[in-house]
């Protein structure tokens, strides 16, 4: 696909790309991971170009001060942080594990906002400003690399927040996160308490503002880019935007977004984008928390195509219905799921890639018989596309064909089956009762096809999964000594079985009639 985005002549500033999924994605309920599995997807963070991974909250468990240690040895390129509150004892732990890295963080937080103050902390403004003082010189003195954090900045008094933000970077703070703890800015707030912030600020400008948004209004992407709008030149996010409540700002969202709309958005990040997906599975199975199918960037639908009109214009050209390449975020290639919403244009494309060449009547038809299976089932898989055109082939000439079957079974018995068929244009109907339905569809056929025929196999399977799937019934006859055998497919097990037994019938008829012929021709 050609770039469809124009860059902004400036050059892209460069945002840097801090990774809470194994703290804060870590937080919501039932996401608790393994020291192995924080381990490997710290390896992925830092291979796809992640600039911070924030590993852990040292203080918090033994388990989770060892992930933070032990990710700090290994990590190769990327700073490692560790969170800590204003607590003296929890700055010292973060310290401990972080220090094993080659660039290590403390990140410390407090609250600001007057709901927290009172509430949470029953602190003063003024006390919260003194332990910001404390907290974060203490922390500075351990590593040179230090996030202060405003927790429940966007519910704070603005003057307040100005005069904690000039406290933390006078004391030695080198990044400030000003974070939506609650998922309650608008990203025209967001935007502009940067902008306040950053202009009121003495000493703003020795530190790297810094976005973290929480998606409680399905806001946080949204938020976050505003704030590098307003200024932030760091981004707090997650893989799959996993996280408190309702979630963090999705990492592959910020990043694509980022990526995509350049001609709005001059920034760049160091991600590596086509390991995206690789990355999203790997969170998804270290905490069973699955990828809804129409999540942005790494759902499985992101990519596929299942209404005629968007696949025939995918066909044509990939910009109509793409903005990205799936390529660029490492998904193989986009998927036409064929379904009842499909349309010729698919249909033609993918009997093509399967190996079919029909001519138009033959693929009419097909595409009929499509057309009704699609309805009657959720997923159409490549088996049941060949299923049905390797049934409209085989059938096209038979002297018997299937008009309708309608079979009452269940436990009260007996079962009744009423068979319409057309021989050679005339329809006829018979109406039987048989032990079980199959023998009842069975019995009817031979009323309305008299023949000596012994039915010497019957075989049902599933041609794919799920209770929908088509069953293929194989039937084999025996007359004299000629043995046929023929298959029939369908959503319903009993016009699967009348199909079989009706092919293997017709193959019959054409040897006998073949024969037939040979013989006056000897004559
Ligand atoms: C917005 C965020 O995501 S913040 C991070 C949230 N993450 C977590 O809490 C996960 C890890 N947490 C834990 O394991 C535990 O809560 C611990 C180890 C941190 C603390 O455990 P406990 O000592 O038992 O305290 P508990 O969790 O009951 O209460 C929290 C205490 O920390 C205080 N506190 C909360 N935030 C801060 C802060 N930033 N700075 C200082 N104190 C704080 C609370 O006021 C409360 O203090 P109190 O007991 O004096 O009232
Ligand atoms: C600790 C801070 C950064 C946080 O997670 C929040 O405010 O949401």
């Amino acid at each position: 696909m050609t770039d469809q985005t124009a860059r902004t002549a400036s050059p892209a500033e460069r945002v840097l790309i801090f990774d809470t999924t194994l703290r804060d994605g870590e937080q919501c309920p039932g996401a608790t991971m393994t020291l192995e599995e924080k381990l490997a997807v710290a390896e992925m963070l830092d291979t796809m170009g992640v600039d911070i991974i924030e590993a852990g909250f040292p203080i918090a468990s033994n388990g989770d001060f060892e992930a933070v240690a032990e990710i700090a040895r290994r990590s190769k390129r990327a700073v490692i942080a560790g969170l800590a509150r204003a607590i003296p004892a929890d700055i010292a732990r973060a310290g401990e594990a972080v220090k094993f890295a080659r660039r290590g963080r403390i990140h410390t937080f407090v609250s600001t906002s007057p709901i927290h103050l009172a509430h949470q902390m029953r602190k003063t403004e003024d006390e919260v400003v003194e332990i910001i003082l404390k907290t974060v010189a203490q922390a500075r003195d351990l590593v040179e690399d230090i996030e202060w954090s405003a927790m429940d900045a966007t519910r704070t008094p603005i003057d307040y927040l100005c005069r904690c933000v000039e406290a933390a970077i006078r004391a030695g703070a080198t990044t400030i996160n000003l974070p939506d703890t609650v998922g309650y800015a608008t990203p025209d707030e967001y935007r502009a308490m940067f902008r306040s912030v950053r202009e009121r600020v003495p000493n703003a400008d020795k530190a790297v503002f810094s976005v973290h948004c929480h998606n409680d209004l399905g806001l946080a992407v949204a938020n976050s880019l505003a704030g590098i709008e307003g200024g932030a030149r760091q981004i707090e996010c997650t893989i799959n935007g996993i996280g408190e409540r309702a979630g963090n700002a999705a990492l592959e969202e910020i990043v694509m977004a980022i990526k995509t709309r350049a001609d709005v958005l001059p920034y760049e990040t160091g991600i590596d984008t086509t390991q995206l997906v690789r990355a999203s599975k790997l969170v998804a199975g270290a905490t069973h928390f699955p990828v809804q199918y129409n999540k942005a960037i790494v759902g499985r639908n992101a990519f596929a195509h299942e209404s005629g009109i968007h696949q025939d214009g995918m066909l044509k050209n990939q910009t109509t219905y793409e903005i990205m390449t799936p390529e660029s975020v490492g998904v193989h290639k986009t998927s036409l799921v064929m379904g009842k919403h499909s349309g010729r244009a698919a249909f033609r494309s993918k009997l093509e890639d399967m190996g079919y060449r029909l001519s138009d009547n033959q693929f009419q038809d097909a595409f009929e018989r499509f057309k009704a299976l699609a309805d009657r089932k959720k997923h159409v898989y490549d088996e049941d596309i060949e299923a049905l055109v390797d049934e409209n082939l085989a059938t096209a000439h038979d002297r018997i064909k299937l008009v309708s079957l309608t079979v009452i079974a269940g436990t009260r018995g007996p079962q009744r089956a009423t068979l319409r068929l057309d021989i050679e244009g005339r329809i006829v109907t018979e109406e039987t009762d048989g032990n079980g339905p199959v023998d009842a569809v069975f019995k009817a056929i031979h009323a309305l096809v008299p023949h000596e025929a012994a039915l010497e196999l019957y075989d049902v399977h599933a041609v794919t999964e799920g209770t929908d799937a088509q069953a293929e019934v194989s039937v084999r006859l025996r007359q004299d000594d000629r043995i046929v055998t023929a298959r029939g497919a369908d959503p319903d097990t009993l016009v699967a079985s009348a199909k079989a037994y009706l092919a293997a019938l017709n193959k019959l008829q054409a040897g006998a009639s073949r024969l037939h012929a040979q013989h006056a021709a000897a004559e």
